[in-house]
C-alpha cells in the first residue's frame, strides 16, 4: 500500500494594477527536518479519514488556516507519485484561495519557515520537477478561469 497524504496548493491574490496572472502567489512551506525541502501543507492521512478532510486538517495544523478562511477552487485536483525511503507515496493536491489575503501564516513545529511566492518563486523553492508541474497546473487552471470572467 502507497503512503497517502492530502493538502492544499494555497493562494492569495494581490490588488494590484499588475496583470492578473501576476499577482498570483503560492503558499509553500519549508520543514524544520530532513532536507529541509519546501512544499505546499499537505499531510498523511489518518485512518479511516477521508482525503479532503485530511487535506483541510494539515493546512489548518501547518499554516493555521481554517477552512472558513479558503475558497476551494472547483475542477483542480492533482495527483503526485513518488517515493520516500523506498516506498511508493501518493499526495494530492487540491487548490484553493486564502479569502483574505493579508491573513497571517502560523506555522508549527513541523515548519521553520513560509513563503508566499509567485509562480517562478515557487517552482524553484519546489524543486521538484512532478511539483513544478503542479504548480505549473494550478497558475494554467487559474489563467483560464480569469480568460471566462
Ligand atoms: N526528524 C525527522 N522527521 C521526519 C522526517 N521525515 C518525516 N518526518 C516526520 O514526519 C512528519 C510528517 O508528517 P506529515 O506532515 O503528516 O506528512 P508529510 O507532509 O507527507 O511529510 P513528509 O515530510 O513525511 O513527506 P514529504 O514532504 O513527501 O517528504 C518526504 C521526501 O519526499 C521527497 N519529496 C517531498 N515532496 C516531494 C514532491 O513534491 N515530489 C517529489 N518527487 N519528491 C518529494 C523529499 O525527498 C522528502 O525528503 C513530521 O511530523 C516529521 O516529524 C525526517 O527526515 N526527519
Amino acid at each position: 500500500m502507497a503512503l497517502r497524504a492530502c493538502g492544499f496548493i494555497v493562494f492569495r491574490r494581490l490588488a494590484s494594477c499588475i496583470p492578473p496572472a501576476g499577482n498570483i502567489e503560492y503558499l509553500l512551506l519549508q520543514t524544520s527536518y530532513g532536507e529541509h525541502h519546501w512544499t505546499p501543507p499537505k499531510g498523511h492521512v489518518d485512518p479511516g479519514e477521508d482525503d479532503l478532510t485530511t487535506a483541510l486538517r494539515e493546512t489548518k495544523e501547518e499554516a493555521g488556516l481554517g477552512a472558513d478562511q479558503l475558497r476551494v477552487i472547483d475542477g483542480f485536483l492533482q495527483e503526485l507519485h513518488y517515493e520516500v525511503r523506498g516506498k511508493p507515496k501518493e499526495v494530492l493536491y487540491w487548490l484553493a484561495e486564502l479569502r483574505d489575503p493579508g491573513t497571517t501564516v502560523t506555522l508549527s513545529d513541523e515548519h521553520q519557515d513560509y513563503r508566499w511566492a509567485r509562480l517562478e518563486e515557487a517552482c524553484s523553492l519546489a524543486g521538484y520537477k512532478d511539483l513544478q508541474d503542479t504548480l505549473r497546473a494550478a497558475q494554467r487552471h487559474l489563467e483560464a478561469q480569469q480568460d471566462k470572467q
